[in-house]
């Protein structure tokens, strides 16, 4: 029979030794799915909104590589230019520009529309890819809830305004970063502004649940336009987007071995954005670099069409 000394030696022995043996394989498991595209994007322009950082900055230092001209859209000038910076030494592609968007603000969203398209003349990739989670209850510079305001609507508008650009480049994509936590969202058409009850998980959630929905009525009314657009997963990444909570901030420090590096969460945007077999695939909702469960929630058109015209209203567009 063990005693009790035997028996804890033998688990600080074989659980460490466990650990180690089976390390490799629970960061193989961990990085999910890669994409396999060698495509090659010499003459595309591409917009990725909030590239400064994580998923964003590894989805340019991708597209980078593979020859594109990067919009790097963000609100903070110089850590975008650092992280420019970095990807032209990195990458040794020069064509990578700053432009500064603040999605929490419609007359930014405004100004940057205006500007690219005075200044660019194509647009092939369009990827929405920033996003605030778990933010105090704050309103962005037009009164919406933040959640809504920068991961929602600032996306819908900044699509919007460059809409045309896309369908005149045509074939062309918009790829949507949305996430599963849009399994927990709802759209509260009631209270979109979370004024009579707030939850910052919820409304993040909701606020993902809106990507896909949005991304599914965009993608009906783009039918026959060589416009595509889809939605995706990242997976559980080890990035900033949890700075705005103490114990998330420290959950994700050590438990980083089992999230996603950046670069394996911008695999899935990479897919969308680059990969032949999606030439003509549309509305669809990825992860792991292949399709993935919606929510019935997430497949409601009724809810998604009504999204659309409270967004358009919101924001004082017609968008037919
Ligand atoms: N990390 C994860 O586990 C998951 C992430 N996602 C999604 O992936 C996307 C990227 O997130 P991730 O890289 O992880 O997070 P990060 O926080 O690392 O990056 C978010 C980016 O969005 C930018 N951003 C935030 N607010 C605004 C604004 N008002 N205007 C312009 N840019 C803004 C940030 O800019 P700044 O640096 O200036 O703040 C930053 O560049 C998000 O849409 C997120 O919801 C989905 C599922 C899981
Ligand atoms: C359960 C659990 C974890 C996993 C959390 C996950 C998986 C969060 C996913 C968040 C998403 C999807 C955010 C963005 O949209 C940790 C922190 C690793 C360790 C502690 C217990």
């Amino acid at each position: 029979m063990l005693n009790c000394w035997e028996a804890a030696l033998g688990a600080a022995v074989s659980i460490p030794v466990f650990l180690f043996v089976a390390a490799p394989y629970i960061r193989r498991y961990v990085a999910g799915g890669r994409c396999k595209s060698t495509a090659r994007l010499e003459g595309k322009v591409v917009i990725i909104t909030g590239a400064n950082t994580g998923i964003g900055k590894e989805t340019a230092r991708d597209l980078a590589r593979r020859g594109a001209r990067i919009i790097i859209a963000c609100r903070d000038i110089a850590k975008a230019e650092a992280a420019a910076s970095e990807i032209r030494a990195d990458t040794g592609n020069q064509q990578i520009i700053v432009k500064r968007l603040d999605l929490a603000d419609t007359k930014s969203i405004r100004e940057f529309a205006e500007k690219f398209l005075a200044e660019e003349k194509e647009l092939h990739i369009l990827i929405n890819n920033a996003g605030v989670m778990l933010c105090p209850y704050s309103k962005t510079a037009d009164g919406f809830e933040m959640h809504l305001g920068v991961n929602h609507l600032g996306h819908f508008l900044l699509t919007f305004l460059l809409l045309e650009r896309l369908k005149q480049c045509a074939p062309a994509r918009i790829v949507n970063v949305s996430s599963l936590a849009h399994h927990g969202g709802r759209i509260r058409f009631h209270d979109l502004q979370g004024e009579k009850s707030y939850n910052r998980g919820l409304a993040y959630c909701h606020s993902k649940l809106a990507n896909v929905l949005f991304t599914r009525e965009l993608a009906r009314r783009l039918q026959g336009t060589k416009v595509t657009a889809n939605a995706l997963h990242p997976g559980s990444v080890y990035s900033e987007l949890v700075r705005h909570s103490f114990v998330m901030t420290w959950l994700w420090k050590i438990f980083s071995f089992f999230l996603k590096t950046p670069c394996e969460g911008a695999q899935t945007s990479i897919y969308c954005a680059v990969a032949e077999e999606l030439d003509s695939v549309t509305g669809q909702y990825f992860s792991d670099c292949q399709p993935a469960y919606v929510s019935p929630r997430g497949r409601d058109d009724e809810t998604a069409k009504k999204l659309w015209s409270v967004s358009c209203e919101l924001l004082g567009i017609q968008w037919d």
